[in-house]
């Protein structure tokens, strides 16, 4: 097996790990290895056209997880699950949504154990990993440019130009009670705004982390990737309780050929469901979970792969009485507390179900969500969009996302084997609190849809059918028809142990010396806002950690 030797060793080239490669290697001193297990993705028009959501999923660039039957949902299948398998990763097949969540839950990853993560310096952090290109006065779209960073690495813009009936959603939802805010940029993520793509507007091509990172950086001759190289599990140079220390890494390469390479520090960003997995397979989870497929414990933790959150995303659709000309607007978020789609005297049910604690939620963080409850955060997005089929008229979509579901999922290895695909649970509407919730939140949608001037467009409700307003009818669409926003995260949290931590804020593995986690799977309270842009500001400021530290 070839041997190759670096300072920092980083599993997966994804939307984290890249971030993290490049600001290590702006010192020429430090030397980064990247294992990747996808392809570098250059001249794939599904990636580059940012437009085509979808079109790569399901093809070599998605790794294809599947996923279980949901248990409370109907025992609904979802199939397989997208996530990217190339450089960049998920930041290159993803729905390119670009936002950031509220300075509220930014503020709760501190008060769980995370000393130094909070609004004051993830807010820098989204700065610095954004460069944001105004729109055009005549595109009719509103920010304030001091929330956004215009220096950074990853292009944001608005996309196209926003039809007419976009001012009239906004005027019914200011007329149902909302608010009309002019940029959800900056920390107080309350209100109706336009969003932004991860998108440079001058080609309008996709921004991803391997285009905003690592490809204009290549030439960094202390910045090296090797693709097809799937890690399966780490090398310990010594497993001393409490202090085991990595000596590398071992992986697969294109050819199916076992290989390692070694380093003085691993860091795994392989993402919330392939970065638990390759702990499980080098000894660090549940003891007696890991006994049971002949795997020697290294770390008894049993926050391994659990704690797994996902947003769920449900159609709330009307036909429209016209065809307007365009095949898609561009997105409208409204995002509301729990407060603004109860009102106020609406509250009890869902304050008894969330004082509930009927979940593997930990009580550290079930007591944050009820302080952002209290707080009135941001709980309910609106994700809306106008589109036009081929023929015949447009459809209205206003999806309904529950920004923090109390439900919480697992991921596991299933086998000793490295390249085994894990078993994964959504467990979606485990906590009854989510299913009610969501209810209301379609009510709230179908509230807005019925006040004037966006229900003089509408004719028909498409989802659910028409006449399914009460909450036992809008459960049951919610359980057939609720997808993922695929914003997974929280598999490898970065909490105290005694909480089901598996990093400290530090971003280490407990119990380890020099084994560290980097991406989506330790961020400890999802954001209201779809998760990449999170992402890149979390790597950005791990990346000053790791500096700080060295
Ligand atoms: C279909 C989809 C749509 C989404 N839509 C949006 C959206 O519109 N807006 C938004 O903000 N967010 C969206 N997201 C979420 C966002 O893209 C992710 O949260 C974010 O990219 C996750 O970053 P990460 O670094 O944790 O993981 P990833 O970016 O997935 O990176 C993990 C990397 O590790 C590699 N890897 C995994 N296992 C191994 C291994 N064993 N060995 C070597 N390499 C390995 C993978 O190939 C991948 O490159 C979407 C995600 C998906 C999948």
């Amino acid at each position: 097996a070839t041997v190759q030797t670096a300072d920092y060793l980083i599993v997966g080239g994804g939307t984290a790990g890249l971030v993290l490669a490049n600001r290590l290697t702006e010192n020429p001193a430090v030397s980064v290895l990247v294992l990747e297990a996808g392809g570098d993705g250059l001249g794939n028009v599904n990636i580059s056209d940012y437009t085509r959501v979808g079109a790569a999923w399901g093809t070599d660039i998605d790794w294809q997880f599947p996923t279980q039957p949901l248990y409370y949902a109907n025992n609904r299948s979802l199939g397989s699950a997208p996530r990217g398998k190339v450089l960049g990763g998920s930041s290159a097949i993803n729905g390119d949504v670009f936002d950031r969540g509220d300075a509220r839950e930014y503020n709760e990853w501190q008060a769980l154990g995370n000393p130094g993560w909070n609004f004051s310096t993830i807010f820098p952090a989204e700065k610095q990993s954004e460069k944001f290109y105004p729109p055009d006065a005549s595109d009719d779209i509103d920010y304030v440019l001091d929330r956004h960073g215009t220096d950074g690495k990853v292009a944001s813009a608005f996309s196209i130009a926003a039809p007419p009936i976009h001012n009239d959603i906004i005027a019914s939802v200011v007329n149902a009670g909302g608010v009309e805010t002019a940029d959800l940029e900056g920390g107080n993520v309350t209100g109706i705004a336009h969003v932004t793509n991860a998108k440079l507007p001058t080609n309008e091509t996709r921004s991803t982390s391997a285009t905003a990172y690592y490809f204009p950086y290549s030439y960094r001759p202390n910045f090296k990737v090797i693709l097809h190289a799937t890690a399966t599990k780490i090398v310990w140079r010594s497993t001393t309780p409490g202090n085991a220390v990595a000596g590398g890494v071992e992986y697969v390469d294109q050819n199916g050929v076992t290989q390692s390479v070694s380093a003085n520090t691993v860091v795994l960003s392989a993402g919330s469901w392939g970065s638990p997995p390759i702990l499980e397979r080098s000894g660090i989870g549940n003891a007696t979970f890991l006994a049971s497929l002949g795997i020697k414990s290294v770390v008894d933790l049993p926050g391994v792969g659990e704690n797994l959150s996902e947003q769920t995303l449900v159609p709330m659709q009307w036909q429209l009485n016209t065809s307007l000309p365009i095949p898609r607007s561009p997105f409208l978020l409204n995002m509301e507390s729990i407060q603004k789609t109860f009102g106020p005297d609406n509250l009890s049910t869902i304050e008894s179900l969330l004082d509930a604690q009927t979940t593997s939620l930990s009580n550290a963080l079930h007591e944050a969500h009820k302080r952002l409850y209290q707080a009135e955060a941001p709980w309910i997005e609106q994700f809306i969009r106008v589109s036009t089929p081929a023929s015949g008229p447009s459809v209205l979509s206003m999806y309904a996302v529950n920004l923090h579901p109390l439900s919480r999922g697992y991921v596991h290895i299933v086998s000793a084997n490295g390249t085994e695909y894990p078993e994964i649970q959504y467990n979606w509407f485990q906590n009854p609190f989510d299913l009610y919730l969501v209810a209301a939140a379609c009510q709230r949608i179908q509230k807005i849809a019925n006040t004037p001037p966006l229900s003089g467009w509408l004719t028909t409700s498409i989802a659910p059918a028409p006449g399914v307003t009460d909450i036992a009818g809008l459960e049951e669409h919610i359980k057939n028809t609720a997808i993922q926003t695929n914003h997974i995260m929280g598999s490898a949290l970065m909490a105290p142990r005694e909480d089901g931590g598996v990093v400290d804020p530090d971003l280490k593995v407990y119990g380890t010396k020099n084994v560290y986690v980097v991406d989506a799977s330790v961020i400890p309270i999802e954001p209201a806002a779809h998760l990449q842009g999170t992402v890149y500001a979390f790597a950005e400021r791990a990346a000053e950690l790791f500096k700080q530290n060295q």
